[in-house]
């Protein structure tokens, strides 16, 4: 299967999406999972257009070393909650925002609404980035090294924040009455 569907046989993280035009939204979360060197793999599979392909992904996912999906789709995003329903891996869903969505509450609620018992980790609207920092902290719960990366992400956070405070470039305390 590996061949067929030119996926990584060193993956950790299986990014997927519905279609070729979700790729502008879904290449954050491969950039993030880069920079923490993490392992990916990037593909497309459609529970609506590939469904047999989608089965196939979800089922062998785990064997082949997966340990965490990022699924993004839009509109009816039905993907995410079928490969949940087919895999123990933990899902991630990423709402898109496609072309003809109803402003991407569509994709939102798709992913969000999901049955009890199959759970999917549904990430803020277009939100790839914050998809491939939880798959990270996710790892990063057997894999000190993920933990670490993550633990020195999150302070460079905090230094941005302070670095804006310290440029501002008004006091202010001073600059509106109370
Ligand atoms: N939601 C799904 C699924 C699925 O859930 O199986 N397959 C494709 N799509 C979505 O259809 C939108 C439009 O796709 P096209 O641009 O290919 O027409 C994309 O955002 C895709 O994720």
């Amino acid at each position: 299967m590996a061949a067929e569907y030119n996926l990584q046989p060193t993956a950790l993280v299986g990014i997927i999406m519905g279609s070729d035009s979700d790729l502008k939204f879904m290449q954050d979360a491969a950039q993030i999972l880069k920079h923490f060197e993490v392992p990916y793999e990037l593909t497309v599979v459609s529970a609506h257009r590939t469904p047999e392909r989608m089965f196939q992904y979800a089922k062998t996912a785990a064997d082949r070393g997966i340990k965490v999906i990022i699924a993004g789709a839009g509109g009816a995003a039905h993907l995410p909650g079928m490969i949940a329903s087919l895999t123990h891996l933990p899902v991630i869903g990423v709402p898109i925002k496609s072309s003809n969505s109803i402003d991407g509450w569509d994709s939102v609620l798709s992913i969000l609404q999901m049955p009890n018992g199959v759970p999917v980790a549904t990430v803020a609207l277009n939100a790839s980035k914050n998809a491939g920092l939880l798959a990270t902290q996710i790892l990063g719960t057997g894999d000190d090294d993920f933990a670490d990366k993550y633990k020195a992400f999150k302070e460079s956070l905090k230094d941005s924040v302070q670095e804006k405070i310290n440029k501002l470039s008004f006091d202010w305390n001073n600059e509106f009455d109370r």
